[in-house]
């Protein structure tokens, strides 16, 4: 067991059987002083199974360990990401906080895109172009997705918006179905510009549009989109020093701002660089990122909590664990340190979740009864952007029942109706759901997701493990196309099923 975790056990130990009722209880400041405010987030964690004591020692960890040293090296661009030898700079698409000359040059290289991308945007306004469709994948989708979803009620109008990531073929020609590639725009987006489903997918759409002049991309590699045959003056960069899961702040987040305009993009950055500034510069006791990252390492490492349940209570936020599920499981899902030695201690949980009230009546019965217990990260809106007071009054009264309910349970005499309780979980309230709050929102993921790497000794910003399967799919690929034969035994056997019916 890594030595940093020991006092944290025995912080455990000393607690014993303390429940979630009795700690908010017997300390009736608790449920308001366990709780921080940044800019339109109010985070409240009294329901996270640690008292005063737990906590103090938690926040002496993140101070033993350097965490804020760690994080002002994050902004001034050293190499974080190990493995490929690379800084991790996401602040510098969106703050201007690092210092040094690595992160000066990267803020000039972001200015200097961003205002490329803003000038694509605007002669795609001045055309007769309806419809933009954003084909990526992973980092590529997922942010883009995510955001041009969230921001629904912030959309200029001007577009529609439209994703294409899965290499079946069918989610093309049904986002392709109905819409005229005269009044068509693409973005092909790809930091590699060598991803398969990308490329594949580029050219169905290359195909459709039947001409280039509507065909854009974004990459790191220029010189490949333009081998692909795209115009070099619609290629806008971006870099090697920005993770694709991170990468939504920079013109990756193309259909980003076209669905809500350059304004709304930039109070989008401007969200996530409040945020930034707020992880850089308050103190251990005060920090949102890092209490979240702590209450997530407590909950992993010293209670043994396998998974991690993110529950918005915000229809539009519905697509937030699909995209937590690359920031939290590609950055965290590591085995060994970044030396190369097996990690001492468990590391990712398993994310996963969905939107509230439906998943109440989905899974929500194995939070409540099941025998694993799920820590929960719930997200609510307190201001909608409609005016239906009632709805949104049920709403929110079916958030805090469930985290009540969680956290409390309830006695029966008939143990099938019994409630166990004493299952944390988190609340995090939006003031609204704006681009600043949503910025702030994944800001505060990100941010998590760096500390718990850093924690765990682990490099949150590469993702080797993705590599074998692709590589073995290359390699089948002549036999899947009954050109060749697989090695391995269950594979085959697949194989001749599939082509049985062929
Ligand atoms: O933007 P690219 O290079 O096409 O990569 C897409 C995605 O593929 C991965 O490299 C691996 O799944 C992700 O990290 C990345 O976001």
């Amino acid at each position: 067991m890594a030595a940093w975790l020991e006092p944290l056990h025995a912080q455990a130990r000393r607690m014993g059987n303390a429940t979630l009722r009795g700690l908010v209880d017997d300390d009736p400041a608790r449920a308001g002083d366990f709780s921080l405010r940044v800019g339109p987030i109010h985070a409240n964690f009294a329901r996270q199974r640690m008292d005063r004591e737990a906590l103090g020692a938690l926040l002496g960890v993140a101070g033993d360990m350097a965490l804020p040293v760690a994080m002002r090296a994050l902004f001034d661009g050293a190499t974080v990401n190990v493995s490929e030898q690379r800084p991790a700079l996401h602040t510098a698409l969106r703050s201007g906080l690092g210092q040094g000359e690595i992160a000066t040059r990267a803020r000039g290289q972001a200015r200097a895109a961003h205002e490329r991308m803003a000038d694509s945007i605007a002669t795609l306004e001045a055309s007769e172009v309806t419809d933009i469709v954003n084909v990526g994948i992973g980092g590529s989708d997922l942010g883009p997705r995510l955001s041009v979803d969230a921001l629904k009620d912030w959309r200029t109008g001007r577009f529609r918006l439209h994703f294409v990531g899965n290499v079946d073929a069918s989610e093309a020609g049904h986002v392709l179905d109905g819409l005229d590639p005269r009044r068509t725009a693409v973005v092909l987006v790809s930091k590699s510009f060598g991803t398969q489903e990308t490329l594949l997918n580029g050219a169905i759409l290359r195909d459709w549009l039947g001409s280039g002049d509507r065909m854009h991309a974004v990459s790191a590699n220029v010189a490949a989109a333009v081998a692909f045959g795209i115009d070099p003056g619609r290629v806008l960069p971006m870099w090697d020093w920005v993770g694709g899961r991170y990468s939504l702040w920079s013109t990756v987040g193309f259909s980003i701002a076209a669905a809500i305009g350059m304004q709304g993009f930039d109070g989008f950055l401007g969200g996530a660089a409040e945020m930034d500034a707020h992880a850089l510069e308050s103190p251990v006791e005060a920090n949102l990122p890092l209490r979240h990252a702590l209450t997530a390492v407590w909950n992993r490492n010293i209670l043994g909590l396998p998974t991690q349940a993110v529950l918005p209570y915000d229809q539009r936020l519905a697509l937030f664990p699909a995209y937590l599920q690359q920031l939290v499981m590609e950055s965290l899902g590591k085995s060994v340190r970044t030396d190369g030695s097996p990690v001492a201690t468990a590391t990712v949980p398993v994310l996963w979740g969905g939107a509230g009230t439906n998943a109440q009546h989905s899974f929500f019965q194995a939070l409540h009864q099941g025998t694993d217990v799920v820590p929960a990260d719930f997200i609510g809106v307190v201001h909608p952007a409609h005016g239906h007071s009632g709805s949104h009054a049920v709403l929110l009264a079916n958030l805090l029942a469930q985290s009540e309910a969680l956290a409390n349970g309830c006695a029966d005499g008939d143990p099938q109706k019994a409630y166990p309780g004493n299952r944390p979980s988190t609340v995090l309230l939006l003031d609204a759901l704006t681009p600043r709050s949503l910025g702030a929102l994944i800001a505060l993921y990100e941010h998590s997701v760096y500390l718990q790497a850093t924690m765990w000794g682990i490099n949150a910003f590469d993702q080797w493990g993705v590599e074998l399967g692709k590589r073995i799919a290359g390699d089948l690929l002549p036999a899947v196309s009954g050109k060749g034969e697989a090695r391995d035994p269950v594979t085959r056997a697949l194989l001749a099923e599939i082509h049985g019916h062929g």
